[in-house]
């Protein structure tokens, strides 16, 4: 199976290493910098215990002669439409192709299906912690990747993709709910994020404080609030393990967008806008999140200032 990797940052340098490994084939797509990067270098993994992994990767140059079986895509939201338009220009989407996307949220679907027809769209989550340093090397901060997959609005063929992505070091589970798990993974990174970005700390410095309980439980209110106008049903038990999740005294978590933002360079702020403009349109209060929002988004505006 031909699979071509949109983006090769954290997380498609990643799960291409993992796939290259067990002899996968494997093509990345990446912009002109970063695919000479990939050509000169290699692709560098320094995986959970401090191996520094170097290996010779294909790269797509201009337009491809059959279109890929699947394209995982794995960019920031930002950067989705210029990947998009890419993909159709350079012919790697065909009839039978299927795309898988990783991005976390939810508003990327609308993008694909509009632009490749539902059919060719399944859904994905995926569970990894990774950074890329400016020097391209993929960080994988803590062991253990899980996909889930599963089909949006059409079945066929799903397992078949499961099947070779299933891969040493990625967990891959096929869900027939992938809307309830792509959700459930989103209102998990932003109500971490919302809590650790109003805290400015760890979940267990937050939850070590007076109020720090308190901030968890307003922010799972907000994050209930939100997804009780939406057309999901997100499991009782599954808010209430995310509720128990944002205030875990002996959680050492703090998800992506908290890293960037201490680190800071420019956090993926899409994620949190997305349920923002949900709520606004709904009409529920979002007072935390969008408190979040402004942090981020000052800091953003430090480190990528508009032009
Ligand atoms: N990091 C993590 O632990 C996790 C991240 N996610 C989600 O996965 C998605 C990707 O995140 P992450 O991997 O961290 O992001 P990174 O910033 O590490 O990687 C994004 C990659 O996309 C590339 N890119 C940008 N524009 C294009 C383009 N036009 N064509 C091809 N490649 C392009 C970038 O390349 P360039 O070097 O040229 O900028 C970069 O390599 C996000 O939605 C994130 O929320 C989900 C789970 C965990
Ligand atoms: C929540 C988590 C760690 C799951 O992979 C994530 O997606 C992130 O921090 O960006």
């Amino acid at each position: 199976m031909d699979i071509l990797i949109a983006g090769s940052g954290a997380v498609g340098g990643y799960v291409g290493h993992l796939l290259q490994g067990a002899r996968r084939d494997v093509t990345f797509l990446a912009r002109p910098a970063s695919a000479q990067r990939l050509r000169n270098e290699g692709l560098k993994v320094r995986t959970a215990d401090g191996t520094l992994h170097q290996e010779s990767v294909a790269v797509l140059e201009g337009s491809t002669e059959e279109p890929y079986d699947l394209v995982i895509l794995a960019p920031r939201a930002s950067a989705l439409p210029s990947v998009v338009r890419t993909l159709v220009d350079n012919g790697a989407v065909g009839a039978e192709t299927r795309l898988l996307p990783l991005l976390n949220g939810m508003a990327h679907l609308d993008v694909l299906e509009r632009t490749f027809g539902s059919r060719r769209v399944l859904g994905g989550a995926i569970r990894l912690a990774a950074t890329q340093h400016p020097d391209g090397t993929v960080q994988v901060l803590a062991p253990g990747a899980g996909l889930e997959i599963g089909p949006l609005r059409y079945g066929d063929g799903v397992d078949r993709f499961a099947d070779e992505l299933r891969v040493p070091g990625l967990d891959v589970e096929v869900r027939a709910d992938i809307v309830t798990a792509m959700w459930l993974k989103w209102v998990f990174i932003v109500g971490t994020a919302v809590v650790t970005i109003i805290g400015d700390g760890r979940i267990d410095e937050i939850a070590a404080t007076p109020t720090g309980p308190e901030l968890a439980r307003a922010v799972l209110g907000e994050v209930r609030g939100i997804t009780a106008t939406e057309d999901v049903v997100l499991p009782e038990r599954a808010l209430q393990a995310l509720g128990s999740a944002l205030s875990d005294p002996s959680s050492r978590f703090a998800p992506s967008l908290y890293r960037d933002l201490v680190a800071g360079r420019p956090a993926e702020i899409d994620i949190l806008d997305d349920l923002a403009l949900r709520a606004e349109n709904h009409n529920v209060p979002a007072p935390l999140l969008n408190a979040a929002r402004v942090r981020l988004q000052v800091a953003n505006n430090r480190v990528t200032p508009r032009t």
